[in-house]
């Protein structure tokens, strides 16, 4: 994505991202073959940022304008199937006008129900972007092994505007989709561990990616039974793709003729995606009392410990691939 055409995608999302103030859901998600800059896109460098910045900037700017708003933000991270929540980076507290704060900034004030807090929201988020597991391969110098969720719920209250709401925006930077052969450690062999460890992170994203196709065949379909229970990433999606909610794809494609079959399967995937409908969107009043709603408090993790996220270069944590046998073994057709 070119950096003035950033500005102007975010221009469109803009809408979707404030209606989150009155109650409704979002869930923005970028999708591609890795090093095509998913990330780039979600992140952005400081000085042209990219759609999660611009969106905490617009919702905050917009929230100084008046109202009661509560906002809790979470980050999580599935590495490898193991779902860990960022540390440091949860956070919940009253959004307040801070004449220190540029507009935007993002300070949370003293909250009594989680102690003091008081930092920015756009440090929370590079301190996430920090622990995210990521490595050299092949098609990329940084490439994100996991895929990485940001939730942000507001609750909003403004007697102007009737009765609280609580909504949510959701944020999510897919790991990429890559072939097999482009999987390896850039200038090693696969025969190396760390070739190998690339192999299974490939692998396993290229199942929760396919597990995500699948989830989104059966709701194009109506089908009356969501496999959500697939693959960490579409449990932790399940409020993100419910009924009333919004979702929006943002394609991330190569042009390159050598990547042609990636991207066909890309541009196959996005047809479905935009074929799905999850009805008309519908803003969710706040409960009376308890903590808002979030990826991580709507989802029960039963079952799914939360394990401290490993360092690509550290062992394999147990789970689905941790079979020495299917270590080396491709990863599986890419999802189209
Ligand atoms: N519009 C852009 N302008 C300048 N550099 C870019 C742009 N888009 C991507 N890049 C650069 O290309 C590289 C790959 O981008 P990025 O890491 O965002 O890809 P990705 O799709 O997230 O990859 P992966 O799935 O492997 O994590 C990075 O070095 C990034 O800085």
């Amino acid at each position: 994505m070119e950096a003035e055409s950033r500005e102007g995608v975010f221009r469109e999302l803009e809408s979707a991202v404030l209606s989150c103030l009155g109650g409704y859901s979002v869930c923005i998600f970028t999708y591609g073959q890795t090093g095509t800059g998913k990330t780039y896109s979600m992140e952005g460098p400081p000085e042209d940022p990219g759609i999660a910045p611009r969106a905490l900037q617009s919702l905050f700017r917009e929230m100084g304008t008046g109202g009661q708003h509560h906002v809790t933000l979470s980050m999580v991270e599935i590495y490898n199937e193991a779902v860990s929540a960022q540390p440091g980076v949860v956070a919940s507290g009253k959004a307040m006008k801070s004449s220190k704060a540029p507009c935007g900034a993002l300070t949370w004030g003293p909250d009594p129900a989680v102690g003091q807090p008081c930092c920015s929201g756009l440090q929370m988020l590079s301190l996430g972007r920090g622990n995210r597991a990521t490595a050299a391969t092949v098609m990329n110098q940084h490439s994100s092994r996991s895929h990485a969720l940001v939730t942000l719920t507001l609750r909003t209250a403004s007697p102007l505007r009737g009765p609280a709401t609580s909504g949510t925006l959701h944020l999510v930077d897919l790991a990429g989709s890559e072939r097999a052969w482009k999987a390896g450690t850039a200038g090693t062999s696969w025969e190396d561990r760390d070739g190998a460890q690339r192999l299974r992170e490939a692998r396993t994203i290229n199942r929760s990616l396919l597990a995500l196709g699948g989830v989104m065949t059966a709701l194009r379909a109506r089908r009356p039974h969501v496999p959500f229970r697939d693959s960490q990433l579409t449990r932790l999606l399940q409020p993100a793709l419910g009924p009333g909610a919004t979702a929006v794809l943002l394609l991330q494609i190569s042009t390159r003729p050598e990547d042609l079959g990636e991207t066909v399967c890309s541009l196959k995937f996005a047809e479905r995606v935009g074929q799905v409908e999850l009805g008309p969107a519908r803003p969710r009043r706040a409960p009376r009392s308890g903590t808002p709603s979030s990826l991580s408090t709507d989802t029960p993790l039963t079952g799914t410990p939360c394990t401290p996220t490993p360092s690509p270069g550290s062992p394999p944590s147990p789970g689905l691939d941790s079979g020495s046998s299917s270590a080396l073994s491709p990863p599986e057709e890419l999802p189209s």
